[in-house]
């Protein structure tokens, strides 16, 4: 068997389309249901998938437009966790609001709960507005978000490994544990003073799974030293192929094997059983936008006044990117749907409002697996991390139709290969790490690090 894909889905409301939520089959009365998350799961599970993500915020935005966010994430994966056998469970927390110990103790607690399935999508944030729910003003600046990111990694990984694997005993004579086993991590850095050592046990992976999507610099380098698996974002094959071997690059540079890191752009599907039929799903979905105010922050991300522009012809010719001085990286987006898929107004709203910039492919299942084993053999993506446009509909069109033809050509699991989450993502004969392995393969540095870790044995 060859070498395979890597599929993720990422849970979000009533889908990736913005306007998802107001279609009359939408689930929106259900986003504070438990059981709607967790059918979503075992839906998932059924495809065999990797894992299901759970991104997070720390604030409402535009609450007229749609839920931010419902359920908290690691509280709602508990339950799916209860819900499914097989399935990796991802959840987001954040470096800039948690503490270490806090994401330690409730990402162990998921590991243990779910039998060695956690998994954790290292942020940093973005927005003022979560700031402000958490005693700060602004955002701290990008450069001290990631340094805090950084330590703050360091410190979970450590504590992780506060319980050596043999640490509980259980005989009821009188020994519960092996003190000898348990050690402080004594940790005083910039940023964090943490003693340890965790007060949760060592959980079936050792350390949950780490996944990481920073794109900038600093983002890149982060998940080039931590993280197993990358959440990426890119519209068409040639952008995936540079992001991809930048980053495998950057993790071969710290030392470490970057075949044994999964690439995942994020990847919204179109499926219908012909090209029309695909298309008119997600026109469907684009006539439902509000139109007035998708238009005034096209205005905003291209510096043009788009009011004047018929919403049905192709968009007017755009001026290259060195006379536009709003935000770039959102700029370059556009003017690439432009050029590789020549919509009309609405349709590319309708593609900044599902994604927003990530891989989009509608077509049939065929053409579709196609599309996506081309991304695959030609160094794009190890896998991808799904965001249908609509849920449950366009994740159960994506199990039932386009997973068997992958598997028939080879390209993905029929049955789960391991028990946990890292056996599953990243080979079955990949270790769950235990203390020892990590000194070597996973701290390269640990010497050359700014701030100091000791080893204590408690006694
Ligand atoms: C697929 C994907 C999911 C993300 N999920 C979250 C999220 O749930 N919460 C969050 O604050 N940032 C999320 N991000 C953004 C970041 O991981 C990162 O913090 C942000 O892009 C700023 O870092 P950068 O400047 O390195 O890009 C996500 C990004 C991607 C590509």
């Amino acid at each position: 068997m060859g070498k395979q894909l890597r599929l993720g889905a990422f849970l979000l409301g009533c889908g990736h389309h913005s306007a998802a939520w107001r279609h009359p089959d939408s689930p929106v009365e259900r986003l504070g249901d438990i059981t709607y998350y967790e059918s979503l799961a075992r839906t998932a599970e059924r495809g065999k998938l990797d894992a299901v993500f759970c991104a997070d915020g720390h604030s409402v935005r535009e609450p007229e437009s749609g839920a931010s966010w419902f359920l908290e994430p690691i509280t709602a994966l508990t339950a799916m966790a209860r819900a499914t056998e097989h399935i990796g469970l991802v959840t987001t927390i954040s470096t800039t609001f948690y503490t270490p110990f806090h994401a330690a103790r409730l990402l162990a607690s998921l590991d243990h709960i779910s039998g060695g399935r956690a998994g954790w999508n290292v942020v940093t944030s973005m927005f003022d507005q979560e700031a402000r729910n958490h005693g700060l003003d602004t955002m701290p600046d990008h450069a001290a978000r990631y340094e805090r990111a950084g330590e703050f990694v360091d410190v979970a990984l450590a504590l992780w490994d506060s319980w050596s694997d043999d640490a509980i005993i259980l005989d009821r004579r009188g020994r519960f544990a092996d003190a000898t086993k348990i050690h402080r991590i004594d940790h005083e850095g910039k940023n964090f003073r943490v003693d340890g050592p965790l007060t949760v046990p060592r959980s079936p992976q050792g350390r949950p799974v780490l996944f990481q999507a920073g794109a900038s610099e600093q983002g890149r380098e982060l998940a080039a030293r931590r993280a197993e698996a990358i959440y990426s974002v890119a519209y068409d094959l040639p952008s995936a192929q540079s992001y991809y071997a930048d980053v495998k690059a950057r993790i071969e540079h710290s030392g470490r094997d970057s075949s044994s890191v999964a690439v995942m752009p994020g990847l919204v599907t179109y499926i219908g059983s012909t090209p029309a039929e695909a298309r008119a799903k997600k026109a469907e979905l684009d006539r439902m936008l509000p139109t007035a105010q998708s238009i005034r922050q096209l205005s905003l991300f291209t510096g043009q006044n788009c009011e004047t522009w018929d919403l049905d012809a192709p968009v007017p010719p755009l001026p290259d990117p060195e006379l536009f001085d709003g935000p770039q990286g959102r700029y370059a987006t556009i003017l690439r749907i432009v050029e590789k898929d020549s919509p009309t107004v609405r349709e590319l709203l309708g593609t900044l409002a599902a994604g927003g910039g990530h891989a989009t492919m509608i077509g049939t299942p065929r053409s579709i697996a196609d599309e996506m084993e081309s991304w695959f053999v030609n160094g794009g993506a190890d896998g991808f991390n799904l965001m249908p446009p609509t849920y449950p509909h366009g994740l159960e069109d994506f199990v039932d139709l386009v997973i068997p033809i992958l598997q028939a050509r080879g390209l993905f699991r029929r049955e789960y290969e391991g028990a946990t989450l890292r056996e599953n993502l990243l080979g079955p004969e990949t270790l769950n790490r235990s203390e020892s392995q990590t000194s070597s393969s996973m701290h390269p540095k640990t010497n050359n690090t700014a701030y100091k870790v000791h080893r204590h044995i408690t006694s």
